[in-house]
């Protein structure tokens, strides 16, 4: 009798859902149309230029939106996730595109692209950071997905190096949170692991867990994650850490998870591409400047800010390569680039600075 009831009961409910998905079918249908038809309208006022689909400010206005007007049970995060798949794949209908990353395949980098872009965008390994610049710079790939820091092992310098040399603008960031796992693979004898393979920044990641737990193995920097997991193929004695991605492109089983010393352990990750964005409401912005080695510079610099309260997000040294000055700093602050006060800010900044060269404003990470 109650079986009964529990059987009618769930194939109500399931009567009710498939109601629901026909409707949330025919709207992702509708939706679609609506970005085909913006597609339509994009080329009608063409002016020869390439046109630009992919609008990152309308993206993250519209995941913010998801996430106000979401009332549970899903959370806001998981709302919207559910957005950024169907944009993604509206998007792909309007112009499929393109998103070079920082490879090969499996990499949190790779990870980061598909949470930002969506599944839908077409996404290509590369094999070191300056060759995602160059893949975007000669128009092979729309953008590029670059890791820029950790929030255990700080800043990746072969990224910031890289804007020195290049006139691509940062169209958006992404933050992930990093997991690594201690990998193995069927032919592991896993009481008998002397050789762990990583990506230098994992292995000082775990720094505090291997030294715990595998005081004596070898510790071997290879250029990537993946790459590490590759390297574990016929080697019985041997483990890599690596994320979720490579444990499952490469076949490879968690012997032991979560292993990051930090637990907030995060990655923030930059968006590369030729267009400036515009503002989306909720904005950042990064800059280059070239300071003189003159007392006072560093005050110099930051005043300004200061004087128009513009938040500094992060502060960033790096040695310069040209004689004429000592200093280069790369500074991210909260706002955009048209905002009247951070004009102001850096027109004073300007007067000073050496030089000063603006990597982009793009609207902060939604996601
Ligand atoms: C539909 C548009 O084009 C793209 C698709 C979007 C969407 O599906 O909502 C949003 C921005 C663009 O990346 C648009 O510009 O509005």
């Amino acid at each position: 009798m109650t079986q009964d009831t529990e059987k009618l009961q769930l194939a109500a409910l399931r009567d009710r859902i498939d109601d629901i998905d026909l409707k949330i079918g025919h709207l992702i249908s509708e939706r679609a149309r609506c970005a085909q038809e913006v597609a339509e309208v994009k080329k009608a006022n063409s002016d020869g230029s390439e046109i630009v689909y992919y609008r990152p400010e309308r993206e993250a206005q519209v995941l913010r939106k998801a996430m106000e007007r979401n009332q549970g049970p899903l959370g806001d995060e998981e709302m919207a996730r559910l957005f950024r798949e169907i944009m993604s794949a509206c998007l792909a209908l309007e112009h499929p595109i393109k998103v070079a990353f920082l490879g090969p395949e499996g990499t949190f980098t790779e990870q980061a692209a598909l949470k930002h872009f969506g599944h839908s965008a077409v996404t290509r390994p590369m094999s070191a950071i300056d060759e995602v610049f160059r893949e975007v710079e000669s128009g092979a790939v729309q953008y590029g997905v670059v890791p820029v820091e950790n929030s255990t092992e700080g800043v990746v310098n072969h990224t910031l190096d890289s804007f020195m040399d290049s006139n691509l603008k940062i169209c958006g960031e992404v933050v992930l949170r990093i997991h690594q796992h201690l990998l193995v693979s069927e032919v592991t004898k896993t009481d008998s692991i002397t050789r762990i393979y990583s990506h230098s920044q994992s292995l000082a990641q775990c720094r505090k867990w291997l030294d715990a737990h595998y005081p004596n193995a070898e510790r071997v920097a290879v250029n990537s994650n993946a790459e590490a997991a590759k390297r574990l193929r016929g080697e019985w004695n041997a483990a890599a850490i690596a994320g979720e991605m490579a444990a499952e492109k490469y076949g490879l089983t968690k012997f032991a998870e979560n292993i990051e010393d930090q637990p907030d352990n995060s990655t923030r990750f930059l968006i590369i591409g030729t267009e400036a964005v515009a503002p989306s409401g909720v904005d950042k912005s990064s800059v280059v400047i070239a300071m003189r080695n003159e007392p006072g510079a560093l005050h110099d610099l930051l005043a300004p800010f200061q004087t128009h309260k513009i938040d500094l997000t992060r502060v960033e040294t790096r040695p310069a390569r040209s004689g004429n000055w000592n200093y280069v700093f790369f500074i991210d602050f909260n706002g955009h680039k048209d905002d009247e006060r951070v004009q102001a800010a850096l027109n004073e900044v300007s007067q000073k600075a050496a030089d000063i060269k603006m990597l982009g404003s793009y609207p902060q990470g939604v996601l």
